[in-house]
């Protein structure tokens, strides 16, 4: 559906250049839902409008579903949905009637184009709404409105620029069952932008991470995290020596994994590695053993945040994308020695 070689995009603003893109290489197969994450200006938006022949790459090449983005752009066009950042509705337009004039855009007769568009209203949750102008819609159902409308020729590929932003947490969820029950209905391939890692986590078969331009990773979530990131089990000591004998025992109990002091109380070790689940009671043990009482323990498996971390030294979470991690599991350990 995609496969992109070497694309790079250059800005020349005032004789400064703006490496945007730099030799990118995707593939995408017909029916994955792929997410691409990173942080603001990484170069997403702009590998998303060469990909779907509104910008001209500086360089490289790419085929979107099966034509050449630079020879073939309105064979792309007409195979391929993109909802952008913006509303594309216009605000005083009627729900129905923007969907009807999408379908007359895009050549579809008038019988085809009204039975899409009920479909879509149907599929996409805005029954009742069909005859409300486009003002008067919440920000989720404005959002759905807009995937309605780059859905109404039937794409095999829709490209989905940050969705979800600017909803709270009950639209996007919405949002994101309608985005899934489609493509479980019609099969489409969906490459979507998010800044959510979550959503990310929990939607994508695929992720890709960009950072200044260039493309830092691409597999599954779970292996992402296996691979780069590893588990975090955190533990309390009861004062800063304590802590101090605690971090030399488990750097000698276990060499290959990593030792912070946690950012928000120096008390707390944050031990970064693989098997968390299995080392986590050994360690404690360990510890016991060697006389260093354990207050508390925890065990966090990896986000796609510490994926990043683990690949730029950044976090790429900002706070409006903060949210807890619901699988961490909180362990007691009174520190009694057996
Ligand atoms: N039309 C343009 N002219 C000049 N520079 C641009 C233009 N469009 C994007 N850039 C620059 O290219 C870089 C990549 O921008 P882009 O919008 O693709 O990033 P992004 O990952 O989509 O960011 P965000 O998450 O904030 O949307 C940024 O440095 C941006 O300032």
């Amino acid at each position: 559906m995609i496969s992109a070689r070497g694309l790079s995009k250059e800005f020349t603003v005032k004789r400064k250049v703006t490496h945007a893109v730099t030799d990118l290489n995707i593939d995408v197969e017909r029916g994955e839902l792929v997410a691409f994450l990173g942080p603001n200006g990484a170069g997403k938006s702009t590998s998303l409008r060469m990909l779907t022949t509104l910008l001209p790459p500086t360089s490289g090449q790419a085929t979107v579903a099966g034509y050449d983005i630079a020879t073939g752009s309105a064979a792309v066009r007409s195979r391929i949905g993109y909802i952008g950042q913006g509303n594309s509705a216009g605000h005083n337009h009627r729900v129905r009637d923007e969907l009807l004039s999408q379908g007359a855009f895009y050549g579809m007769s008038r019988t085809a184009t009204a039975q899409r568009a009920d479909e879509l209203i149907e599929s996409l949750g805005l029954g009742g709404l069909e005859k409300r102008p486009v003002l008067g819609l919440s920000g989720g159902q404005k959002r759905r409105l807009d995937i309605a409308l780059g859905l109404v020729h039937s794409p095999e590929l829709l490209f989905l620029d940050e969705p979800s932003t600017g909803l709270d947490p009950q639209s996007r969820a919405n949002l994101w069952q309608h985005i899934l029950t489609l493509r479980r209905q019609h099969g489409t391939t969906i490459f979507v932008t998010t800044h959510y890692l979550e959503e990310a986590d929990q939607f994508a078969e695929r992720v890709m991470v960009m950072d200044s331009g260039r493309m830092i990773a691409d597999d599954t979530a779970p292996a992402l995290k296996t691979r780069l990131a590893g588990d975090v089990i955190s533990i309390g000591l009861g004062s800063m020596s304590e802590a101090s004998r605690a971090a030399e025992l488990v750097a000698t109990a276990l060499p290959s994994c990593r030792v912070n002091r946690s950012a928000h109380d120096e008390t707390v070790l944050e031990i970064t590695l693989e098997r968390g689940n299995t080392e986590l009671p050994r360690l404690l043990r360990h510890l016991d053993a060697a006389g260093v009482p354990v207050r508390t323990a925890a065990l966090r498996q990896p986000t796609l945040d510490d994926v990043f971390l683990a690949l730029t030294g950044r976090s790429l979470r900002d706070d409006s994308a903060a949210e807890p991690n619901s699988s961490s599991a909180e362990i007691e350990n009174t520190g009694v020695r057996s």
